[in-house]
C-alpha cells in the first residue's frame, strides 16, 4: 500500500529526515513512536505532500505508483487522508459544506454524521470554538467522508480526556477496520493506517500490527508495537539511539 524508500527530507534548508524505509502493507496499522522534534510529524505531512517539505532524496510509493513528485490534491484522490495535529480555524466555512464537498455523491452525510455522534457540530464554522477532542471528532469525521485507503493520524490521542479518548479510538477503530455501518463500499473493506502515538492508547481500540521508532529523524528500529512501547517506557529513546548506534 504504502512504501516509502531511502527518504530524505529538508525543511528550510535543514535536513529533518534521513534515509527513512518504512512500509504499510493493504489493511494493515502501523504504529510510528518517537521523541518531541524526532520528525514524525514532518513524515507524515511529507507522506500527504504538503509543500515546505523538500524532498532532497528517496521515494514514495502509494498501491504500488511512485507519487514522490505529485501534489497534495492528487495523492488524495489516489486515497491517502491526514489528521494533523493542529488543524487551522475555518472561520465562514459550516462544517457541513466542508463534508458535502469532500464526499460529493458517494456518501449519505446525514447518516456519516450521525453514526459519529456529531449531528450538533454540522453547521458550526469549523474549529472554531471546539474543544480539543472535538477537533479530533470533526477531523475524523472529514476523513471518513473522504474515505482514504490509507489514513494518517497524527497524536490522534492528545489533549483528549479519557472519556473522549475511548470516543475517537472507537471511531477511528470503526473507520480502519471497516466497521462503519452507513454508506461507502470502500469504508466496509477496512483500511490502512500509520498512527503517531505518544501514550500508545490508541493501541488499546486498534489492532498495530508493526511499530516504527524515530529518533532525531531516523528510523531507529521497528518490530513488534507492544514490545517496542514497553521497551520505550522502560529504557527511554536515549537507548534506541544508542542501540542502533552499537548495530551500525
Ligand atoms: N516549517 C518548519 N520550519 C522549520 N523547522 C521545522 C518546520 N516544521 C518542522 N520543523 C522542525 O522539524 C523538526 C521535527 O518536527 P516535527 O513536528 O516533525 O516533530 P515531531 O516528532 O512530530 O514532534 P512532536 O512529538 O513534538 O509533535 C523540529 O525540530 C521542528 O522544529
Amino acid at each position: 500500500m504504502l512504501e516509502i524508500e531511502n527518504l530524505s527530507v529538508e525543511v528550510g534548508g535543514r535536513r529533518i529526515l534521513k534515509n527513512i524505509n518504512l512500509k504499510v502493507e493493504s489493511g494493515y496499522t502501523n504504529v510510528l513512536f518517537g521523541p518531541n522534534g524526532a520528525g514524525k510529524s514532518a513524515l507524515l505531512m511529507t507522506i500527504m505532500g504538503f509543500t515546505g517539505y523538500n524532498i532532497v532524496e528517496g521515494n514514495i510509493y502509494f498501491k504500488g505508483e511512485d507519487i514522490t513528485d505529485l501534489p497534495l490534491n492528487e495523492r488524495a484522490s489516489k486515497g491517502l487522508g491526514i489528521m494533523t495535529q493542529r488543524p487551522p480555524n475555518m472561520v465562514g466555512v459550516k462544517l457541513r459544506d466542508l463534508l458535502e464537498v469532500t464526499a460529493g455523491e458517494k456518501v449519505n452525510i446525514d447518516a456519516l454524521v450521525h453514526e459519529l455522534n456529531m449531528d450538533s457540530f454540522l453547521d458550526r464554522d469549523i474549529n472554531v470554538g471546539f474543544s480539543g477532542g472535538e477537533i479530533k471528532r470533526s477531523e475524523l469525521l472529514q476523513l471518513a467522508a473522504q474515505e482514504p485507503s490509507l489514513y494518517l493520524l497524527d497524536e490522534p490521542e492528545s489533549g483528549v480526556d479519557l472519556v473522549n479518548i475511548s470516543q475517537i479510538g472507537g471511531m477511528i477503530r470503526k473507520l480502519l477496520h471497516g466497521e462503519m455501518k452507513c454508506a461507502g463500499k470502500r469504508r466496509k473493506e477496512g483500511h490502512s493506517g500509520l498512527i503517531i502515538t505518544h501514550t500508545g492508547q490508541i493501541m488499546d481500540y486498534v489492532e498495530a500490527d508493526k511499530g516504527y521508532i524515530l529518533c532525531n529523524g531516523t528510523i531507529m528500529c521497528s518490530g513488534n508495537p507492544r514490545e517496542l512501547l514497553g521497551e520505550i517506557k522502560e529504557h527511554g529513546y536515549e537507548e534506541c539511539i544508542k542501540c542502533k548506534v552499537t548495530q551500525s
